[in-house]
């Protein structure tokens, strides 16, 4: 083979840099990065086959409905006409978005509800105003067993709704405008996506409020931006700006403010294109790992979930109703 030539070799960099600078969000624009529902590709035509093969997705705004059956007082639930969208949002912006056990408990009530509704696909979770997504837990109602109520014995119950987000068979994604600190970071590590506007403040308080959350808290954050980079983020208790955290692979991008519910709203859309049992399955595979026996045990609950709908399954139910054996001899032993 004839050695490839000096010429040859500054083409090929100068192609490999401009790929880069396109491909990989690291290099671009936090704004222009994600626009396009073709991250990663880079050329006019390549954008074109791409829409051509899967149509565009709309920019529209959602339009959304209060789905406050339950008289919410610490939350906003609604959910987008016709697009199997929920928003819940924290409403309490005169305490940036601070959660108080009422707050936890609202929000546990309104993810059980976009869970149950089969016709919500994707759950977007953020904070009232620009200023905050969330601040944590409410100092001013923290007792010495976790957080009370006035009238009602203190808990940590915002880590029921951790496992809650966690296990939910639906992408989970965090909008955030603002602050996202103390509990309220965890809360934006455990969703399964984060997109942040260029306002956007990360960091651990813990250790300088007193308080620690070993759980997702710890664990999520070394996954999520390597054991080196979660000490540093505990044990220093920094704030981090979006870029800052998008380059530590915190967030999944960064937009302007003023475009951050669009853009997280188009993600919904070309997440609800796709199949809802592939996106459920691979939800559970991801966390599995991390989640150890009850990581497994949700991916296996899928598989069974599954399962049930097939004859094969069914063989065996119907078999049983109709007291007679069960006969499997039909199913094929795939290899
Ligand atoms: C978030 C801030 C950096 C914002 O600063 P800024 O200057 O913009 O605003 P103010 O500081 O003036 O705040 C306005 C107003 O809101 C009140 N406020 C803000 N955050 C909280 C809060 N978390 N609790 C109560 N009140 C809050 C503030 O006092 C002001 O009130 P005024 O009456 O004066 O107007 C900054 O506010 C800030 O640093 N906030 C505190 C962040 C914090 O430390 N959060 C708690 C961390 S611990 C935690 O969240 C936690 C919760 C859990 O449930 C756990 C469970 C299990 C394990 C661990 C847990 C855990 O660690």
């Amino acid at each position: 083979m004839a050695p490839i030539s000096e010429k040859e070799v500054d083409s090929m960099k100068r192609r490999v840099a401009a790929v880069a600078n396109h491909v990989n969000p690291l290099f671009s624009t936090p704004a222009s990065s994600s626009s396009s529902p073709i991250i990663g590709l880079h050329t006019t035509s390549m954008r074109d086959s791409y829409h051509r093969i899967h149509g565009q997705v709309s920019t529209a705004e959602a339009a959304w409905r209060i789905a406050d059956e339950q008289q919410f007082t610490d939350i906003i639930y609604e959910k987008a006409v016709g697009e199997g969208i929920a928003k819940i949002t924290i409403n309490r912006p005169e305490r940036r978005n601070a959660f108080r056990p009422l707050t936890v408990k609202e929000m546990i009530r309104a993810f059980d509800d976009a869970r149950d509704d089969t016709s919500i696909g994707v759950i977007i979770l953020t904070g009232k105003g620009t200023q905050a997504f969330c601040s944590g837990g409410d100092q001013a109602l923290r007792t010495k067993d976790g957080y009370a109520d006035p009238n009602d014995t203190g808990r940590l119950n915002v880590l029921d709704l951790q496992v809650q987000i966690r296990r939910l068979p639906k992408p989970v994604i965090a909008m955030v405008a603002g602050y996202a600190v103390g509990g309220g970071h965890v809360l934006h590590m455990v969703c399964d996506l984060t997109i942040a506007a260029d306002n956007a403040v990360f960091g651990q308080t813990g250790p300088k409020v007193g308080s620690f959350d070993g759980g997702y808290g710890s664990s999520i954050m070394s996954r999520l931006i390597g054991p080196k980079r979660a000490r540093e983020m505990w044990f220093l208790a920094r704030f981090y700006s979006a870029s800052e955290a998008e380059r530590m692979g915190l967030v999944n991008t960064v937009v302007p403010l003023d475009r951050l519910e669009q853009e997280t709203v188009q993600w919904c859309r070309e997440i609800l294109r796709n199949s809802p049992t592939a996106i459920r399955i691979l939800k559970s595979a991801l966390n599995a790992v991390d989640d150890g026996h009850a990581g497994l045990q949700e991916l296996a609950g899928n598989a069974t979930h599954i399962f049930y709908r097939t004859e094969e399954g069914n063989e065996g139910k119907t078999a049983y109703m109709e007291r007679r054996p069960p006969d499997f001899s039909r199913f094929p032993r795939l290899p």
